[in-house]
């Protein structure tokens, strides 16, 4: 059984997966971490007691789960190096340098860091590598990305990774030959959906959540699949492999 933390236990993302993990019999809740000051701090949530400092309870877990906020999860990040502990850390929105030092927390603990732990995107992601091989110098390669109007990063998490992973699969420049959009307006659900264009004929592929219990399935998924691992850098499509026989 993992003992995991669970940070922002009053998020949206958070609260979905303190709820679904605290239910899981392979994990096993040690703490949840809240915004220090709040009121909530020091209450039980899901039958879980929520800290306001992680520096008190990280001792208590093998796996901290973190969906936050940038600046909490660059905190959460040195917290997990200094005790050796293992991070699946979803928030997005980072710059070039904070993802380097995620890369180089990966050299001495189990890290994950996913964008999107949804199980159908992770498929996505496979479909689309084999749609940019095929397609890639006879088409254009757009991904447009829609979130509520809440959401503080553009282009999203998810938008980056399967510009990345199609990059990656056709031999091209994420930056030059794919372009990104972004719509942020009310409350639309994440929606990605990637346009090869070519002359005269198009394809479009779209992901839409109803709502965000499958990326907190998926984070659950992933904490069972850290389960044991040693250092070193995972991804969704290591969760993934065993399940579509990749
Ligand atoms: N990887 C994935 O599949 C997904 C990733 N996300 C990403 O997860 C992140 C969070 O998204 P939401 O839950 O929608 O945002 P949210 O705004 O609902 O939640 C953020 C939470 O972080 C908490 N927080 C801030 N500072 C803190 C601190 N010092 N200690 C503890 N908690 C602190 C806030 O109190 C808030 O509850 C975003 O970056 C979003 O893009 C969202 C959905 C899926
Ligand atoms: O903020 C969200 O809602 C989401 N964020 C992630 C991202 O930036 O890709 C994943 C998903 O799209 C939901």
């Amino acid at each position: 059984m993992v003992k995991v933390i669970i940070t922002a236990p009053k998020g949206k993302m958070g609260s979905l997966i303190l709820k679904e993990a605290a239910g899981r019999p392979s994990l096993d809740v040690a703490g949840a971490l809240g915004r220090p000051g709040a009121d909530y701090i020091g209450t039980e949530i899901c039958g879980v007691k929520v800290s306001g400092d992680l520096e008190q309870i990280i001792d208590q877990c093998d796996l901290v789960i973190d969906f936050s906020t940038v600046e909490n999860s660059m905190a959460v990040l040195r917290s997990c190096v200094a005790h050796g502990k293992g991070l699946i850390c979803g928030t997005t929105g980072f710059t070039d340098e904070q993802e380097a030092e995620f890369r180089k927390a990966a050299e001495t603990i189990p890290m994950m860091r996913a964008s999107n732990t949804s199980y159908m995107v992770n498929v996505l992601s496979k479909m689309l590598e084999l749609g940019a091989r095929a397609l890639s110098g006879l088409c254009d390669i757009d991904i447009l990305d829609m979130h509520d109007r809440k959401k503080k990063d553009a282009p999203s998490g998810t938008a980056k990774e399967l510009g990345d992973s199609m990059a990656k699969a056709a031999r091209l420049s994420p930056e030059t030959d794919i372009t990104y959009h972004s719509l942020r307006a009310g409350d639309i659900s994440s929606t990605h959906t990637v346009f090869f264009t070519g002359f005269g004929e198009r394809i479009e592929v779209t992901h839409r959540a109803y709502n965000w219990e499958c990326f907190a399935n998926g984070a659950c998924e992933a904490a069972r699949f850290m389960e044991g691992k040693g250092p070193g850098s995972y991804t969704m499509s290591d969760v993934i492999a065993g399940e579509m026989a990749l």
